[in-house]
């Protein structure tokens, strides 16, 4: 694995006698779009603000490109950008002047400074809009103001905090976009916290699964799958007619089977291996019409819902 740049070790964050982070362990290699993934209240903001040294753990070790973010803040600030949920900018001045204002904070030289702010005014698609207030952005502006405001001091990781809360379709599409396009050309690392499963498979190179403060799982799509479904990482869809108890049965009993379940268009077979010319050949002895047998991919969505649904239970 390449040099990690975010490193948690043992984690936790107790308030009361809740924890709201239970014994975290995460390592974010440089350049990667991680995507933290979890419903509301799964601990997704307590662990971004304790990566900030904004909030302590209670135990456990974080390191921000080898910084340690518990006694040394102040420099893990100057390197990471941070856009929380509920962005704010100053509403009676203009795009620019934010970026600008962001920049006078951060100490950066009135020069590089004016070039850094048009450079990713430009970037975000905001050159013609940044000479007008801020008040009058859309949702979707400000996010993209939000990102470029981020960006202003060269950070080397980004964290981004639900950052298409509120904005449309197509707004979503073009953030997510550009985000990728500017954690490739600036060889930024990415944190991206979001409960929504296709936004965070369209950008995110690995994804952790987060809930009531515990890491499920993390990778990649096709090792999440492994991790969290271990006796049920395929799922054959077949369609054939007529499909009755006693052939449910007998695919049931085919090894590696580990479930077979009825559908609208057929029957889903969950099973540890990919036995499909096994159960092809038990439709076809059994004088049903076979019409297409396929495997189901595993998109997130799949992944979330067959794991939030208990399905692992079965
Ligand atoms: N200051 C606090 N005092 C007590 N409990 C807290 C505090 N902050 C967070 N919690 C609790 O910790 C848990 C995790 O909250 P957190 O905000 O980190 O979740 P989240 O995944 O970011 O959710 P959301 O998407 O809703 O923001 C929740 O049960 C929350 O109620």
């Amino acid at each position: 694995m390449a040099t990690p740049i975010i490193e948690l070790e043992n984690v936790s964050k107790q308030y009361d006698d809740q924890f709201a982070v239970n014994n975290l362990s995460l390592s974010i290699p440089k350049g990667e779009i991680f995507g933290l993934l979890g419903p509301n209240g799964a601990g997704k903001t307590t662990t971004i603000l304790m990566m900030l040294g904004l909030s302590e753990p209670t135990s456990g070790k974080i390191r921000v490109s080898g910084i340690d973010s518990i006694r040394r803040p102040i420099e893990v600030k100057r390197i990471v950008g941070y856009l929380p949920d509920n962005l704010g900018f100053y509403q009676n001045m203009t795009g620019l002047e934010n970026l600008l204002y962001t920049a006078e904070l951060n100490n950066i030289p009135k020069q590089t400074a004016r070039e850094r702010a048009d450079y990713l005014l430009e970037k975000v698609n905001l050159t013609e809009s940044a000479s007008k207030k801020t008040g009058k952005y859309s949702r979707g502006m400000k996010q993209r103001l939000g990102l470029a405001d981020v960006l202003m001091k060269n950070p080397d990781v980004v964290i981004l905090d639900e950052p298409t809360l509120g904005i449309d379709p197509e707004g979503v599409r073009e953030l997510l976009k550009m985000i990728r396009k500017l954690s490739e050309e600036e060889g930024i690392t990415v944190l991206l916290s979001s409960h929504h499963l296709h936004q965070v498979q369209q950008i995110c190179d690995r994804v952790g699964i987060f809930v009531k403060g515990k890491l499920l799982a993390d990778g990649n799509i096709e090792s999440l799958a492994n991790q969290l479904f271990k006796e049920q990482s395929f799922v054959i869809h077949v369609n054939a007619s007529p499909i009755d108890e006693t052939l449910i049965q007998e695919i049931k009993e085919i090894p590696h089977v580990k479930e077979a379940v009825k559908t609208k268009s057929g029957l889903d077979v969950y099973c540890k291996e990919d036995v499909s010319p096994a159960i092809s050949r038990s439709i076809i002895d059994s004088g049903a019409s076979l019409y297409q047998i396929s495997n189901k991919d595993f998109g997130l969505d799949e992944i979330y819902h067959r794991y939030f649904e208990g399905r692992e239970q079965t």
